[in-house]
């Protein structure tokens, strides 16, 4: 546990970066600092591994002050992963690795295996080990940034805006990486980023700072969403905020309709009950064919040669959220959901409005549940 206590920072210019900070950073869970420009994220990070020292208040760290730790001795037990992720240029990828144990100890051929292994878990494989930090791409440096960062096995794991330096793409990977890998090693984690999306997918915690260096709220996302403690923190969430709330529930248990699912090997036709709606077409494997517009079609219609609409993404009720339900009868030109199992084989549909209904129920089940 990393426990903040009435933390100040103030900078010999006068500056207050951190003001009054307090909160618990629980063992084995990620922690968010989340922000505007300058108000105080990368100063509080860094207070933990005494880069920066407190004006007044205390860090504890498994229960004692930072302060009282030899600075060098406290480091072995953080990893710390910035932007650029600061790699050696002149150095391969597995001796940028390698030199942590190296300094801890290890001999430069346990080193490198340790490396290697560290490599492989975040995801590069030993192609990567001979080419030198310039032969990368901004994600691969990241990885590597992340692989060193962990080399010492360190319990704690500061990171400061660690994927803002990469494409939107390679980001959204980097943190499903994150999230993976810290599902196998469960290590302390306090990550600085400005970007709320990022906060809210990534953190178990999201600590929101305002201008000032002060603390404007701390919980888990979830209830940020359904309750920010203020103006600055609703707005700071965005616009959308009820809608990223439903990447919190999950799409299982949703009413299906399979009545509108019409099989193609079982009709050759359009069947007269449904012309004048929309029907989903399946192959012989219950696999989705494509949307059929029934009204423009007319009973009678052959199925084999009808013009069918792409049902876009679809849905699995076992792993998604009811955000990406949402979000295939929004693009869906039939206004449902289709359902799929892992297989892709059409489990039925749903249409927006009974998907309307049943978010009302998870929101007002979800206000039923905070309610004390
Ligand atoms: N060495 C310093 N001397 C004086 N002021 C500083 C110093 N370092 C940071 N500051 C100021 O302290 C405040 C907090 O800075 P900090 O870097 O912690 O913010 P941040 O939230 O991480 O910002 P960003 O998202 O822009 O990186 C800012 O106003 C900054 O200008």
């Amino acid at each position: 546990m990393i426990t903040f206590d009435e933390v100040c920072k103030q900078y010999p210019d006068g500056t207050t970066a951190v003001d009054g900070l307090s909160l618990d950073v629980p063992s084995g869970s990620l922690t968010v600092f989340v922000g505007p420009s300058g108000c105080g994220k990368t100063t509080s990070l860094r207070m933990i591994n005494r880069m920066i020292e407190p004006t007044s208040g205390r860090i504890m760290l498994g229960g004692q002050d930072v302060l009282t730790r030899d600075a060098h001795h406290l480091r072995r037990g953080i990893g710390y992963v910035i932007q650029h992720a600061g790699l050696f240029p002149h150095r391969t990828v597995i001796d940028n690795v390698a030199t942590v144990p190296r300094l801890l100890g290890a001999s430069r051929r346990e080193a490198r295996s340790r490396a290697a292994e560290l490599l492989e878990r975040v995801g590069l494989g030993s192609e990567f080990a001979k080419r030198y930090p310039s032969q990368l791409s901004g994600g691969q440096q990241q990885r590597v940034g992340v692989a060193r960062a962990l080399a010492a096995d360190p319990p704690v794991l500061l990171m400061d805006e660690p994927f803002s330096a990469v494409d939107p793409v390679v980001r959204k990977d980097l943190q499903q990486e994150l999230l993976r890998l810290q599902s196998e090693i469960s290590k302390t984690i306090v990550l600085v980023t400005h970007d709320i999306d990022e906060a809210i997918t990534l953190g178990d915690r999201v600590a929101v700072m305002r201008p000032g260096g002060t603390l404007a709220q701390y919980a888990a996302p979830a209830e940020l969403l359904t309750e920010p403690a203020d103006d600055f923190v609703a707005e700071f969430l965005g616009l959308d905020r009820g809608v990223r709330l439903l990447s919190f529930f999950g799409a299982n248990g949703l009413p299906l309709r399979t009545d509108i699912v019409v099989s193609h090997s079982r009709h050759e036709q359009l069947p007269a009950a449904h012309s004048g709606e929309w029907v989903l077409v399946t192959d012989d494997d219950d696999r989705p064919l494509g949307w059929l517009d029934g009204a423009a079609s007319g009973d009678g219609t052959s199925l084999g040669s009808a013009t069918l609409h792409s049902i876009g993404h679809g849905y699995t009720p076992e792993t998604d959220s009811l955000r990406a339900a949402l979000d295939s009868a929004v693009l869906s030109p039939s206004g449902h959901a289709v359902a799929l199992d892992g297989d892709r084989r059409v489990l039925g549909v749903i249409s927006q409005e009974d998907l309307a209904q049943q978010i009302r129920n998870a929101h007002l089940h979800s206000s039923r549940k905070a309610a004390p």
